[in-house]
């Protein structure tokens, strides 16, 4: 990756660093011209991806498109030339909460709390907008500037229906359900619910709850349902925990229970407030379009942009002003 081409400027953005890599696409830091907002894009050269990791990639922003959550990572524009994708979308500064863990240590319960609120408000906006995350995981729960949970990559996520199964094996092992490793089908939401689980443990305990040095190994742990509980873990995280990483899909925790459960309770949950841009009836934030007219951006085409989710030139200085 990278040797195809040297950016400096792609749109409207100075390109400054790369910030990641995958096997499809490199993720760079990037500076909006206009607003000086830094942003992420990922950019995608299309000739390395057969049909089926396009498709993907082609879902994964369709579905960026439908979410505006404070707690997971904005999408704000959308180019895409005859051979390259580029992903505009939300910089969030402090990287992965893995690494911070990595470089912390594990979390008081009370830090752990309002990152696990963050993260869970989060998944159940994506429940009820009937779409499933499945690939939950501490490397893809990222940190803002000011330590607020930004959930990223949603690579692996599809829509779901109660009524349907899903099959696909999604996810990274140590953060997967058990019926997942059993090849069953499954509904959705369960399986983000025991990731849930996993992560909580993860930001308490600052190690996995099942591991192995083998993918068998690991397997044989999750299915037996048992991990190790340690000597700091009270006992009201201790109960939530093994009331998500239940075996059984039908007994385990829904985010109704979860959201109840006494040691969630213990202190209310502080979210940033939803960045709607408006009352929540997706009517654009008048002082942004008028704003933006002052700089000599006509309010029509911006309009007809947010309306129809172009994600287009309009929507990234529409969106990068809005979160400033
Ligand atoms: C566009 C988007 C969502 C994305 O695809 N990535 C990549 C890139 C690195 C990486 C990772 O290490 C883990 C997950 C996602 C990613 C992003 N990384 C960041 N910040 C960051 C900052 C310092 C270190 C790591 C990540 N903000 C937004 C994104």
């Amino acid at each position: 990756m990278g040797d195809g081409y040297c950016l400096e400027k792609v749109g409207f953005y100075n390109i400054e660093r790369r910030i990641g890599k995958g096997n499809f696409a490199e993720v760079k830091l990037a500076r909006h011209r206009l607003t000086r907002t830094e942003v992420a894009i990922k950019i995608i050269e299309k000739r390395r991806l057969d049909s089926m990791n396009l498709k993907k990639v082609h879902r994964e922003v369709d579905i960026m498109k439908q979410l505006d959550h404070p707690h997971i990572i904005k999408l704000y524009q959308v180019m895409e030339s005859n051979d390259m994708i580029f992903i505009v979308s939300e910089y969030a500064s402090r990287g992965e909460i893995f690494d911070y863990i990595a470089k912390h240590g594990r979390m008081s319960e009370s830090t752990a709390r309002r990152k696990f609120w963050q993260i869970l408000s989060a998944i159940e906006y994506c429940h009820n907008r009937r779409i499933v995350h499945r690939d939950l995981k501490a490397e893809n729960l990222l940190l803002d500037s000011n330590m607020n949970i930004k959930i990223a990559d949603f690579g692996f996520s599809n829509y779901y229906n109660p009524n349907e199964f899903l099959s696909t094996w999604c996810g990274s092992p140590p953060y997967a359900a058990p019926e997942v490793f059993e090849g069953k089908k499954y509904v959705g939401p369960e399986i983000d619910i025991w990731s849930l689980g996993v992560v909580l443990y993860v930001l308490v305990c600052g190690s996995l709850p099942f591991d192995g040095n083998t993918l068998h190994a690991l397997r044989d742990r999750v299915l037996s349902g048992r991990f190790r509980i340690p000597y700091f873990m009270s006992t009201g995280c201790e109960s939530l925990i093994r009331k998500m990483l239940v075996l059984d899909p039908h007994k385990r925790y829904t985010i109704e229970q979860i959201k109840r459960h006494s040691w969630m309770m213990q202190e209310a949950p502080r979210l940033l407030p939803s960045t709607g841009g408006s009352d929540g009836k997706n009517e654009p934030n008048e002082q942004i379009i008028h704003l933006m007219q002052n700089m000599g951006i006509d309010s029509g085409p911006v309009r007809e942009s947010l309306r129809y989710k172009y994600y287009d030139h309009y929507s990234a200085i529409y969106y990068l002003f809005l979160d400033y």
